[in-house]
């Protein structure tokens, strides 16, 4: 089992967590997560599902009711959050302001008992791993939101840890400079060969950055593999409509249909009714009158030419439509 423990960057066991006792919230339930070295995964969930409280439990910022945290192979469950050998780059970890970006960065060296030279010279080239080499010596009050991100990155990754533990690590970015550092972020990690474990909101940034996504409802993992296989074949309705699949029709006997965007040509086969317009960002959305059921449609300029009279010709290929159980209303026993 040697090889499988070095290869493994991190194995969560059944990880609970409640709070407030009985009558409290189950932030987590019998949760398992792993991430092998170099692999980067997404946890993927609506607002209050449990992301954050999974990814604390294992940085060891909160303890668990039950289940077990090995890191890099190493059971670190019983271990405080600086024996346990991770890079964090949390929203509340804020960077020290009355440091230099050199020395924010050769912090996690310097507690692990590296002699400042040999810690100054490891950061600096963490620094060049995220294009900052000629920041060093300023104040981290000095620099702009993305330059800060990526001194936390720096930070992080100068640790060397096996694991580094993201949460929503673009989110206080613009759009422009978020899109900049996703590229740059992918590039990043593939050099580091760290597994990776990053809490998102955003889609696209999981698409763009992990290789495998695993999707929480309620305290609970309902669906996890390779990024793509998630997005195209999410395995029920719930997790098609949080992942913005827009066209899933009620089946009897607790089914839907799951119409997914590439089963969708438009200007071809029967013109339908178009029901509903409404205008947005990059164009407007549509409701269709199909005879299976209403289809939501979100157009460019470009493709609302294909409206005509009031009508919309849409091919829907029967052979891609997928039928899931409709859980979208279920119970939620959880919370
Ligand atoms: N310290 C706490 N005490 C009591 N309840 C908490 C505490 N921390 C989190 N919770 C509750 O536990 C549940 C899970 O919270 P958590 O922060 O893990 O969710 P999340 O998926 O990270 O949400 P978000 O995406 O909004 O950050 C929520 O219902 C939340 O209100």
């Amino acid at each position: 089992m040697k090889t499988e423990s070095a290869l493994s960057a991190l194995n969560a066991r059944n990880l609970s967590k409640r709070y407030g006792g009985a009558a409290g919230i189950q932030a987590a339930q019998n949760v398992s997560l792993s991430v092998a070295a170099g692999e980067t995964v997404a946890l993927l969930g609506p607002s209050g599902c449990g992301k954050s409280t999974m990814l604390r439990m294992i940085a060891g910022l909160e303890v668990p009711d039950s289940g077990t945290v090995k890191v890099g192979g190493r059971d670190v469950t019983a271990l405080p959050p600086e024996a346990r050998h991770i890079g964090l780059v949390f929203q509340d970890y804020a960077l020290f302001p009355h440091l230099s970006v050199l020395d924010n960065v050769a912090y996690g060296p310097r507690v692990r008992g590296m002699p400042r030279p040999q810690a100054w010279a490891q950061a600096q080239d963490t620094l060049e791993l995220v294009n900052l080499t000629e920041f060093g010596d300023r104040r981290v009050t000095e620099l702009s939101g993305g330059q800060a991100q990526r001194v936390a990155l720096a930070r992080a990754l100068a640790t060397a840890s096996p694991l580094l533990l993201l949460d929503e690590p673009l989110s206080n970015l613009d759009e422009r400079l978020r899109a900049e550092l996703r590229g740059e972020l992918r590039a990043l990690f593939a050099r580091v060969g760290a597994g990776v474990l990053l809490v998102t909101h955003d889609q696209r940034e999981a698409l763009a950055l992990a290789g495998r996504v695993a999707v929480m409802r309620a305290g609970q993992i309902v669906q996890q593999g390779a990024a793509r296989d998630v997005f195209e074949r999410p395995a029920t309705a719930w997790v098609a409509a949080f992942l913005g699949q827009a066209n899933l029709w009620p089946q009897p006997g607790g089914m839907c249909l799951l119409v997914p965007e590439q089963a969708l040509t438009l200007g071809e086969g029967e013109a339908y009714a178009v029901i509903a317009r409404q205008p947005d960002d990059s164009g407007e959305t549509v409701q269709v009158a199909h005879p299976r059921g209403t289809l939501t449609l979100a157009l460019s300029a470009r493709e609302s030419l294909h409206i005509v009279e009031g009508r919309l010709r849409v091919q829907v290929d029967e052979g891609l439509i997928q039928a899931v159980p409709d859980d979208r209303e279920a119970a939620n026993t959880l919370i």
